[in-house]
């Protein structure tokens, strides 16, 4: 059992790249075994908070804190797992077997020049069970649906073992049909393996059904809170701070207008 107080805590963060701040005050926590929905509108700085949290880039303003320590005293980066946006774009003459992309997520810990060993390759198996891909071990990345190669960079996450898992839009490239299927995955990750979560989407009608917490932004925070709050936004407050009309579905399941793929 953990006894980890708080995967993450950032407490006054702001950043700019030049002159304008694109995160501004941002105070918020996630708790073990929570799965978050990181939402708000194109540009409102989901992928810079996303790279704050992960050491890339750091605060003009604030203080991080990882696994209930202040980020620069942070070493345990195997028990962060990143997922970005557009991973699953390989194209079909990538020479790489689905075996050897789950393996490269060990390099961070083994080191590039060390050969993997016995158990190295066994861990990458298992990783491509969790996510119902071992069936695919020798095939080449880039013959795979959109779905499926966004299935094997979760499993190359996974392989060091991590109990934080960041997505950055991972529906992004997987077909409708498969969409359910990759929330039930990420539930099994999150409930079965107690896998901590934080998702980045634009989808903000599906994540309040799957999500425990949502976090709304638009460079500064405008909702953090239970995702069954959440679900009460009203239009008017969803409209206001999207800046444009966004509709809503049955269930005051919001969606956003037109499609941004
Ligand atoms: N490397 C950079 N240099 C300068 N400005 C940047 C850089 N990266 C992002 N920005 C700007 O920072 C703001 C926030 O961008 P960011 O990519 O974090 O938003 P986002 O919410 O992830 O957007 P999207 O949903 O479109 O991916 C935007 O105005 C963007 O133009």
């Amino acid at each position: 059992m953990s006894t980890t107080k708080n995967i993450l805590e950032m407490n006054q963060v702001s950043f700019k790249y030049d002159k304008e701040i694109v995160v501004k005050d941002i105070t918020m926590t996630i708790k073990p075994g929570q799965f978050l929905g990181l939402v708000g509108p194109n540009g409102s700085g989901k992928s810079t908070l996303i790279k704050l949290m992960l050491g890339l880039l750091k605060p003009t303003r604030g203080e991080i804190r990882l696994f209930d320590k202040p980020i620069k005293h942070f070493r345990q980066w195997e028990n962060i797992g990143f997922v970005s946006q557009k991973a699953n774009s390989f194209n079909s003459g990538f020479p790489a077997t689905v075996l050897e992309v789950v393996k490269m997520g060990l390099v961070s810990k083994t080191g590039m020049f060390r050969f993997f060993t016995k158990k190295d390759k066994e861990k990458a198996i298992e990783a491509l069970k969790t996510v119902e891909m071992e069936k695919f071990l020798h095939h080449p990345i880039g013959e795979l649906s959109g779905g499926q190669q966004q299935r094997v960079f979760i499993a190359r996450a996974l392989v060091s073992e991590p109990s934080f898992l960041i997505l950055d839009e991972p529906t992004v490239g997987v077909d409708a049909k498969h969409v359910s299927d990759f929330y039930q995955l990420l539930r099994k990750l999150n409930k079965d393996k107690g896998i901590t979560l934080l998702m980045v989407t634009h989808d903000i009608g599906t994540i309040t059904e799957h999500a425990s917490h949502v976090v709304c932004m638009n460079k500064t925070i405008h909702f953090h809170g239970h995702s069954d709050e959440y679900k009460e936004f009203s239009d008017e407050d969803l409209n206001q701070l999207y800046g444009h009309p966004v509709q809503q579905l049955s269930h005051n399941h919001a969606h956003e207008e037109g499609d941004r793929s």
